[in-house]
């Protein structure tokens, strides 16, 4: 008998890991994990060989400094150019070498001051220009990208590769038709359920890759290949750089060429900090902008107005002298507004843009929560069940900024729960750069803004792609993928 066996858990799914495929390949996994939570409790076997826990003493066990949890295979997918980087490596001694490289940039004090924060106010100020030109009217979904990616692509490359779609860059605007292509989430499951044979189908050339294509889950080019392209052109064009211009950057891509192969023996090739630099790439763009997108949305709903209006008048109480010289609120200045703070940790309790498992393994055995755990089993916590808790989160479902201020809640265990940028050594190392990005969009919009749904976003509601599923607020009736249409009036 498997110690596993005596975990809670629908017997079809203890017996076969193609239950849980199955429920990927409809795109319901992480909802479905938490109706088995809600079923069986805080431990559920969803798998032969896979557990899901919903607890925050699981949280430390899994993902705490030091518990020796490794990523598990499911995040091969996130290699570039065929070489590992910091979010597929899967043990810890490889990841702490590579993370120590650069982890001081992404430090909470490199963002709130300095270049990174003009950087971020100037961003702000294009995306107010563009909202002008617009007239007000705005698809965010798009215009949110656009922003969030000129963001990340000049944090990391500088001018070697900043792309410019807030100021209408048409073929940078174009990189975003990569994360709309939905044909994406098919490929991911393709990828993660049968990587060898996907891996086999898209390496047949001649006459069996002709055959092969019939069955290709996505055609040519592939998820990302146009981000990935770009992200590899701006790692050339800064590796032929000369020496004098490689120092005119502070950018990401300067401080991982220190460690290159030509600075220090045993360094990094270029390669390397290609797949580095282009995962960093690809976790910050639709991260920030899907929350930001969220966070306007319900802002905007004739419901949560009282909440908008609240937001308004704390970001209208800025001083003349915490805004830039373009009337942009400064980021350590909109970093410490509360009422914001709370709309933002609310938007990413119901809305975290990664509300999937987060699944791991330890090669030997443990005890998590009372079960005997063997080495090799896949076990995982989600968001978006941590989040969900009612014992936690009073009327879970509702979006409601004012509990993270409530005097009479539990603020302390709430944010126990709180779980949108992960825990551990391997929580999220852009999360000061996205709050920068949030707070400071966000404050600067409602200084002058109020925004409402356009058509029928009063009751519909956006959705975007997560893994390989669709995330949407789960009370509206509708959805629409990658799209937001909001109107942006002057107060
Ligand atoms: C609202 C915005 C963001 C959220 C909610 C978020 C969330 C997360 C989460 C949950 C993880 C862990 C994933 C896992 O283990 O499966 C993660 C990892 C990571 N994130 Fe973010 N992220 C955000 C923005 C960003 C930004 C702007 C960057 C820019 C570089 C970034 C870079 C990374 C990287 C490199 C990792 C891997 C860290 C490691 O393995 O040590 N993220 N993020």
């Amino acid at each position: 008998f498997s110690p596993l066996a005596r975990i809670p858990g629908p017997k079809t799914f203890a017996l076969t890991k193609f239950k849980l495929a199955y429920e990927d390949y409809k795109g319901t996994r992480t909802r479905k994990i938490n109706a088995l939570h809600h079923q069986y409790g805080p431990v559920v076997r969803i798998g032969p060989s896979e557990v899901t826990f919903n607890s925050t003493s699981a949280v430390r066990a899994i993902y705490g400094a030091g518990s020796g949890f490794e990523r598990t295979g499911f995040y091969h997918m996130f290699e570039v150019y065929g070489r590992k980087n910091m979010f597929s490596f899967a043990t810890t001694k490889q990841h702490g070498e590579r993370k120590k490289l650069f982890a001081h940039a992404y430090a909470k004090s490199a963002m709130l001051k300095g270049q990174n924060a003009q950087m971020v106010e100037q961003k702000v100020k294009l995306y107010m220009d563009l909202l002008e030109r617009d007239g007000g009217k705005s698809e965010i979904f798009s215009t949110l990208h656009y922003f969030s990616l000129d963001t990340i692509t000049e944090f990391l490359y500088g001018s070697f590769g900043k792309t410019a779609c807030l100021e209408g860059q048409r073929q940078d605007c174009a990189l975003i038709g990569d994360i709309i292509d939905i044909a994406r989430r098919k490929l991911s499951w393709y990828a993660v359920h049968f990587p060898h044979f996907t891996e086999w189908l898209y390496s047949r050339t001649g006459v069996t890759g002709c055959i092969a294509k019939r069955f290709y889950p996505m055609q040519m080019p592939t998820t990302y290949s146009g981000i990935r392209l770009h992200a590899l052109k701006a790692t050339q064009k800064y590796a032929s750089a000369s020496a004098s211009a490689k120092a005119s950057t502070s950018a990401l891509i300067s401080r991982l060429w220190s460690h290159h192969h030509s600075q220090k023996p045993n360094g990094l090739d270029d390669l390397d900090i290609a797949s580095e630099c282009a995962d960093h790439l690809l976790a910050g763009i639709d991260t920030t902008s899907d929350t930001l997108m969220f966070l306007i949305w319900a802002l905007s709903r004739p419901e949560n107005r009282q909440f908008q209006d609240k937001l308004i008048e704390e970001v209208c109480n800025i001083p003349e002298d915490s805004l830039d010289s373009n009337a942009i609120p400064k980021v350590e200045n909109s970093d410490k507004l509360s009422y914001l703070d709370a709309v933002i940790k609310e938007t990413l309790r119901l809305y975290a843009p990664l509300p999937g498992s987060e699944p791991r393994s330890l090669p030997t055995a443990t005890i998590i929560d009372g079960y005997t755990i063997p080495p090799g089993t896949v076990v995982s916590i989600s968001p978006y069940a941590l989040h969900r808790n009612p014992d936690v989160f009073k009327n879970p479902m509702k979006f409601n900024p004012d509990r993270w201020l409530d005097p009479c809640a539990n603020l302390a265990e709430m944010k126990k729960w709180f779980w949108a940028f992960s825990s551990g050594g391997r929580m999220c190392i852009g999360m000061h750069l996205a709050m920068a990005e949030m707070t400071t969009l966000v404050a600067a919009i409602y200084r002058k803004y109020r925004t409402t749904p356009m058509g029928d976003f009063d009751t519909v509601s956006p959705g975007i792609t997560g893994r390989y599923e669709v995330f949407y607020d789960d009370t509206c009736s509708r959805m629409r993928e990658h799209e937001c249409q909001i109107e942006f009036t002057p107060h």
